[in-house]
């Protein structure tokens, strides 16, 4: 007989009753404790729940994200210059103030240097790359790759983006009579992931044509977000101690294994058979090879003593890693600003057409061929797109980490070491204060004459400071180009399946609809002109 069957069973239920309750109260207490933080100093915050905080309260609004809380924490307590918050017990910032964000972001960058986002170490793709690399391994990586985003290097494959974009054009003339509905998330997505796989791994990866490409099926798979996958991004970006629990990846073992064999079989045979191509693979071959980037006219080539290989060495899991990165970074912010311009420009058949007497003039001039400069040139496309990245950024936030203790400049706020600090894309793009009528879609925002008055950081779809979007200007070389000829040969109209307004995916990071976006195409004149 054992010492709980002496005892009468009304004394073993109310020990077990005390026992929860004085836990539930210390749990209660430590928390309560931890949820005053940010008011001990003085920085506002919209009320924690009991244990969770703010990251997993519903969205406020319908078209509010459960990922991208970011935004509902901006916009919690109006006309204050940065908002706390608590993720569980750990009190993390959104800087609202423009100013600040410049701060954060530019001046005082060597203190905000490190992203807080952070795979398992056991994710050797999604650690090495340049977006989740950290410190000076970071810096000498982006100082070494940046050669390859140079407009020179762009330029080059401007051939490969046109040619995706003729396989988009005969794709879409060869699947639509003269009037019909597409999906263009998914068509778009197809498109962006035939010019990123040739770009960045030197495959032509046939998305379009083959409704089971390989590259398509790990896109698709890296940005569906099940309720699991959710939770995994989430703890990527906000709670690094569920990481280590979930050992969580933001590549798969799966797709690690295919990223690796793609890469290194078409390295394996250009190197074999001395083929060089102008895309990043072969920027990265002279990376592995020799430390660096050849020179091109007017550049300054390295020298040995620039090749620092303590810092970062260009070989196996870390070359497949950047390639990796250029992908997901690419292909689906691509794809989003694609399809959020096509569905407005949908809604205002003024604009769009505004758009097409440009699009004519060019094919005109260029008899149908326009290059990079002539894509470049264009005023009123580059203010549509603006316009789309205003209302639409596909990265909606940007996340940093304190890696010291800092006061907010004039503030008396003094953020303590390690303190995640994010900035909402959304929430100051969506400002009244900074974009009056901030839903209403209007290129004129971003007109030669107002966009000189737009307040320096309010404005950021491709980041700001050393950290921001390397490769921008590749994405827009990708999404001017393809506008440019979808819009040359079809006109976008909402067909009876257009949801309007749009319904959000609560569930997704990037910025993505629940069901997609279906517009009539109908053959355009300007082919004919
Ligand atoms: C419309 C297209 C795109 C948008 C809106 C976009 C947006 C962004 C944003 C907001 C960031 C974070 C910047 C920051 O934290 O300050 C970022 C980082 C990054 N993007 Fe993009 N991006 C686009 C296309 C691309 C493409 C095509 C590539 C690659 C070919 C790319 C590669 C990267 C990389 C490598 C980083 C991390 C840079 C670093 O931390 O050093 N992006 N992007």
């Amino acid at each position: 007989m054992n010492a709980m069957e002496l005892l009468p069973a009304y004394l073993v239920c109310d020990t077990l009753l005390v026992i929860a309750v004085v836990l539930h109260l210390a749990i209660y207490l430590y928390y309560a404790n931890k949820f005053t933080h940010w008011k001990k100093k003085g920085v506002p915050n919209p009320k924690p729940l009991p244990f969770l905080g703010n990251c997993l309260m519903p969205p406020s609004s319908e078209a509010g994200h459960q990922c991208l809380f970011i935004e509902d924490m901006y916009n919690s307590i109006p006309g204050a210059p940065c908002v706390g918050f608590y993720v569980f017990g750990r009190p993390a910032i959104v800087i609202k103030d423009p100013d600040l964000i410049r701060h954060v972001l530019v001046k005082d960058f060597n203190v905000f240097l490190n992203r807080n986002v952070a795979p398992s170490k056991e994710d050797t793709l999604g650690t090495q790359n340049l977006f989740a690399l950290k410190g000076a391994s970071w810096k000498y990586l982006r100082m070494k790759l940046s050669p390859s985003f140079t407009s020179g290097r762009i330029k080059k494959m401007f051939p490969l983006v046109a040619k995706c974009t003729a396989q988009l054009s005969d794709y879409l003339q060869e699947h639509l009579g003269q009037k019909q509905t597409i999906e263009v998330k998914e068509t778009t997505a197809k498109y962006a992931t035939d010019v990123i796989s040739t770009c960045a791994f030197g495959i032509e990866s046939n998305s379009l044509k083959d409704p089971k490409a390989e590259f398509r099926e790990f896109g698709r798979h890296v940005f569906h977000f099940t309720r699991y996958r959710t939770l995994e991004i989430m703890s990527l970006f906000f709670m690094p101690a569920v990481v280590k629990i979930l050992n969580t990846s933001f590549f798969t073992k799966e797709a690690t294994v295919f990223l690796r064999k793609v890469f290194w079989d078409v390295i394996n045979h250009r190197e074999k058979n001395n083929i060089s191509r102008d895309d990043f693979l072969e920027l990265l071959i002279q990376l592995k090879n020799k430390g660096c980037v050849d020179a091109e006219d007017g550049e300054k080539p390295t020298t040995k003593s620039d090749v620092d290989s303590t810092l970062f060495e260009f070989n196996g899991d870390n070359l497949v890693a950047q390639p990796a990165l250029f992908f997901t970074a690419g292909f689906e912010t691509n794809a989003t600003t694609l399809s959020f311009t096509l569905y407005e420009l949908s809604l205002q058949p003024d604009l769009q057409k505004r758009l097409r007497a440009e699009i004519r003039d060019i094919m005109k001039s260029t008899k149908g061929a326009p290059t990079y400069e002539d894509v470049f040139s264009m005023l009123y496309l580059n203010m549509v797109v603006s316009e789309t990245l205003r209302k639409y950024p596909p990265l909606p936030l940007l996340d940093r980490v304190c890696l010291q203790e800092y006061q907010l400049p004039g503030t008396d706020v003094v953020l303590e070491k390690n303190t995640p600090v994010f900035i909402s894309l959304l929430g100051l793009h969506r400002d009244p204060n900074h974009f009056p009528e901030p839903d209403r879609y209007d290129p004129e925002r971003f007109s030669e004459d107002n966009k000189r008055h737009l307040k320096p950081c309010t404005y950021l779809p491709f980041g700001e400071g050393p950290h921001n979007c390397i490769g921008g200007r590749f994405g827009l070389m990708v999404v001017k180009t393809c506008l440019v000829h979808i819009l040359a040969e079809f006109e976008v109209k909402p067909s009876k399946d257009t949801e309007i307004p749009l319904k959000m995916n609560t569930r997704s990071i990037v910025l993505s609809t629940l069901n997609g976006i279906h517009l009539e195409f109908v053959r355009s004149k300007v082919q004919a002109a």
